[in-house]
């Protein structure tokens, strides 16, 4: 499979500049499409691609090669190129034509294969050719004489295939012809790169490119690119995005915002009655926005309900010692399964996540999940409540990762963060109100109660999710693409190292307030109340920001901020409550928050048949972020006979330290990654 890479292309004619650094990943496997305004630069790109214009600075790679050093032959029998305009000779045959493709394939004197003849024949027949063979090019209509030109390529049988408008003159019935005939190229691994101006027809394609004067204005797939403020962008239009059956854009041009609208004449009134009802949006059509809060409300809802079951457990920890007459030891084993089987299976089962329907798979994972709090609840012994936290892990570990993927799926990239802001803000949510609560039903009860309550909770939202969530289909082409190609296995890096640092201190605060500050425990929860809430009410503000202006650099400016609050907190001294709240709340926002840039930022790199996987390996990865942060914390630091936590500030070192090695990570990342977005920083 041979991807293409363009890296910070320059391309014109004379003095006259047409590609301005252009720098972007063509995927193989996939239909590419290129979009933008007559004139941007479309066909200039693709003939760079093929190697056809050579650019003024920059280059193209193809798969492992940079493409201007191949051979010809060897470019001819890897590239396919269908120009705008093809011209023949007078009087060639469609046959000659199509046989022409073979020319790669032959060898000086080789004789006329039967591969050859094969290859023709076929590609005769899924152009539906076969009976004009014979027939003279210029006696063809042009969508047939397209069709020709489309055979001679496909008779070429090169892994890449560039096409310029290749459906211009076609049909509705032969351009579905042509989608489907590319759709099958690419399903064997091919890379389809073709120039659209029907933005119809764009929603076929699995990534498009979007130029604007030469530039990269957006890059992904059509639901992220194909939005109503990029289309003002790029054509100057005035445009609607429908949903077709299987949910993706489509687009209506409704006006060029150059020409005046028209100026309203007096209707007769029966046509004005007419048209205001036609006007009406039906009453069963729910606006775009009214269904995007509903689905970040029901993933909100979600994310509380698990995150709620993992933090629970921890205050409760006395009475489930009692309960089950064991030692702490084993009481961290229940705390620890979790973390440990949420990454367990988010290493073994983040394939499940890009197959069929996210959907589905998010509703049968929440069923484990449910069932599990429920064994949870009614544990009769150790045993069994060690496996019950196994399997909630397990399958909260999933449904993080599935989580994620639905945003990237359904929330376009210019609004992701303030998504990822809204589902995050349950982590806040869970401390002021969940935690809280699930004590007080606890000292009712005894502590089976919250996980009852977790349950039955679930359960009403399992019902919600059945009804309100949509189908989200993963893609078709899940099973191809390198997760492990070394800017996207990075981003696991960038994701550990930031709950790393975070790690190396939060377990530690209960310690380091009561022991070594002296918090009463009644102004503790408090302090964890405020902070709580300021983490809620931060986390939305936070997403704001990163759709503002780029996560990646909200992120740096997120993990630079955040040493001060871990160097002054591990090395503050017993002082006034207020000061101590106040440094705590500055560490919990600056700390946790981080997620929110980070994950809109990881998302916007990850390919979209990956994702599934990509998050579950990265759930993982913070996983064990967080388990070997902690262990490597309790190795320096120590309790003294007073209860006081001893040398806490190396903790704060080492997470300062780690926060500046990933900070360098993410800026290098940065300079060499490809913008999926222009607007991404
Ligand atoms: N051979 C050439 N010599 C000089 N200028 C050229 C040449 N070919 C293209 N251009 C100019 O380069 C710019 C980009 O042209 P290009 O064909 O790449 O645009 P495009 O996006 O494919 O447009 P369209 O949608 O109209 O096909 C245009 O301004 C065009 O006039």
């Amino acid at each position: 499979m041979l991807d293409l890479r363009v890296e910070n292309l320059c391309a014109g004619y004379g003095a006259k500049t047409v590609l301005n650094d252009l720098s972007v990943h063509i995927p193989s496997g996939r239909i590419t499409a290129i979009v933008g305004a007559n004139g941007c630069g479309k066909s200039t790109l693709l003939r760079c691609l093929a190697r056809l214009h050579r650019p003024a600075s920059g280059q193209v790679r193809l798969g492992n090669h940079e493409l201007g050093t191949l051979s010809t032959a060897a470019l001819s029998r890897r590239v396919g190129f269908l120009p705008q305009f093809p011209q023949a000779p007078a009087g060639l045959r469609v046959a000659s034509l199509v046989a022409l493709g073979r020319h790669p394939h032959r060898r000086l004197l080789h004789r006329w294969s039967s591969e050859d003849e094969e290859a023709v024949q076929e590609a005769l027949r899924l152009t539906d050719l076969t009976e004009f063979a014979q027939q003279p090019l210029d006696t063809l209509s042009g969508g047939q004489r397209q069709r020709a030109w489309l055979a001679m390529m496909l008779a070429q049988s090169t892994p890449v295939l560039l096409l310029d408008e290749p459906g211009s003159m076609l049909d509705p019935g032969h351009q579905l012809e042509l989608l489907a005939l590319l759709r099958a190229l690419a399903d064997t691994g091919r890379t389809v790169v073709v120039v659209l101006h029907d933005l119809i027809a764009a929603r076929h394609a699995d990534w498009l490119v979007a130029l604007d004067h030469g530039e990269l204005a957006a890059c992904g797939t059509p639901g992220e690119v194909l939005t109503e403020d990029l289309l003002r962008r790029l054509y100057g239009i005035d445009s609607r995005i429908l949903r077709a059956p299987d949910d993706s854009p489509v687009v209506v041009p409704l006006r060029a915002l150059n020409t005046p609208a028209p100026v309203p004449r007096p209707l007769p009134r029966s046509i004005e009655a007419n048209a205001k009802r036609a006007a009406k949006p039906p009453a069963t059509a729910e606006p775009a926005l009214t269904k995007e809060r509903r689905l970040l409300l029901l993933l909100a809802a979600l994310q509380f309900t698990h995150l709620l079951d993992y933090m629970v457990l921890m205050p409760l920890g006395a009475e489930v010692m009692r309960a089950f007459d064991i030692g702490p030891a084993r009481f961290g084993s229940l705390v620890g399964v979790y973390t440990l089987a949420s990454a367990l299976a988010s290493l073994a089962g983040g394939r499940l996540l890009d197959r069929g329907d996210r959907k589905r798979t998010v509703l049968t994972l929440y069923s484990g999940f449910i069932v599990a709090t429920l064994a949870c609840a009614t544990a009769a012994g150790f045993e069994s409540l060690l496996a019950a936290r196994a399997l909630a892990g397990g399958c909260a570990g999933l449904i993080n990762a599935a989580v994620m993927a639905i945003i990237a799926d359904g929330i376009e990239p210019a609004r992701r963060g303030r998504a990822i802001g809204t589902v995050m803000s349950a982590f806040g949510l869970c401390a002021v109100i969940g935690v809280p609560t699930g004590l007080w039903l606890a000292s009712l009860g005894g502590w089976r109660i919250p996980f009852f309550a977790v349950a039955a909770l679930s359960a009403l939202l399992w019902i919600g999710l059945r009804f309100g969530l949509p189908r989200a289909p993963a893609s078709a082409v899940a099973t191809r693409g390198r997760l492990t190609e070394s800017s996207l296995a990075l981003g696991w890096l960038l994701s550990f190292g930031i709950v790393f640092a975070g790690f190396l201190i939060v377990p530690y605060l209960g310690a380091h307030l009561n022991g070594t500050l002296g918090v009463a425990l009644h102004d503790m929860s408090w302090i964890y109340l405020c902070a709580g809430l300021a983490t809620f009410l931060a986390a939305r503000w936070i997403g704001r920001a990163a759709d503002r202006f780029g996560a990646a650099r909200v992120l740096a400016l997120l993990m630079l901020t955040s040493i001060v609050p871990h160097l002054w907190l591990t090395q503050l001294q017993p002082g006034p409550l207020a000061q101590t709240a106040l440094v705590f709340m500055l560490f919990m926002v600056l700390t946790s928050t981080r997620a929110i840039p980070a994950s809109a930022w990881l998302i916007s790199r990850v390919p979209p048949p990956l994702r599934g996987r990509y998050l579950a390996i990265n759930t993982a990865s913070t996983d064990a972020a967080s388990g070997l942060a902690a262990w490597s914390a309790g190795l320096i630091t120590s309790v003294d006979a007073s209860g006081a936590l001893q040398h806490f500030e190396r903790s704060g070192w080492l997470a300062a330290g780690v926060t500046l090695l990933t900070l360098g990570l993410l800026g290098w990342l940065q300079l060499r990654s490809t913008p999926k977005l222009a607007t991404e920083s």
